[in-house]
């Protein structure tokens, strides 16, 4: 099961360099119940092929039957690992992502992120992530915690880091607060990662 799971990784790493390659992190905001809307409209996207990695808690807000493409989960860290010649999952995958996006970003892992904690696979990721590829991230969490001040603290930390903030709206959130907090709609994040894929290239030939 690890061997075609990590080849199928490796051989992606080789493949035609046609493919833009999107990792979605997910974690545990009610908003991770966007995952298979969000991961079935960044596939329309012209050659870009998508993966995903979630925390434990993002599992209580999705069905992993309703998302078509691969869910990477702590456990398969652990799995994957067993001796010293075996990949490193977080390792594989900060090298196959062309993109990283974390959707939604919930004020745990917001918090991890601003302070290089990385106790599990997708801050794992983050924590080795080549800085000169993109990362977008989307916060969303309830008012009270978008307001208190640390949030705007480790939002800016992040951006310090070059990594680009997909701002939350105002909405009517789940809990029945009125305000900022909830994540930017599925429509603005895939126009986010478009500016992203890489330009067609103008045929030279005169046709
Ligand atoms: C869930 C959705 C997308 C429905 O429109 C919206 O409410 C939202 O983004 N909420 C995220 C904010 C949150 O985590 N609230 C947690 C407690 S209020």
């Amino acid at each position: 099961q690890s061997d075609d799971f990590v080849s199928s990784l490796k051989t992606d790493l080789f493949k035609s360099s046609g493919t833009f390659r999107v990792l979605v992190g997910v974690t545990g905001s009610v908003a991770a119940l966007k995952l298979p809307f969000l991961v079935s409209e960044l596939l329309q996207l012209p050659g870009v092929d998508v993966r995903v990695v979630t925390t434990e808690h993002a599992k209580h807000f999705y069905n992993p039957s309703d998302v078509s493409v691969k869910i990477y989960t702590d456990k398969d860290e652990w799995e994957l690992w067993t001796q010293r010649s075996d990949p490193v999952l977080h390792i594989e995958l900060r090298r196959w992502a062309d993109l990283l996006i974390i959707a939604p970003l919930d004020a745990n892992t917001l918090g991890k992120i601003a302070n290089g904690i990385c106790d599990n696979l997708l801050t794992c990721v983050v924590r080795a992530w080549d800085t000169s590829r993109p990362l977008l991230f989307c916060p969303a969490m309830n008012t009270a915690m978008w307001l208190h001040p640390i949030t705007a603290q480790q939002v800016s930390g992040l951006k310090e880091f070059g990594y680009v903030e997909i701002p939350c709206i105002a909405k009517k959130l789940v809990c029945g607060d009125e305000g900022k907090g909830a994540m930017a709609e599925v429509s603005t994040i895939v126009s986010f990662v478009r500016q992203y894929l890489p330009k067609p290239v103008e045929s030279s030939q005169k046709t």
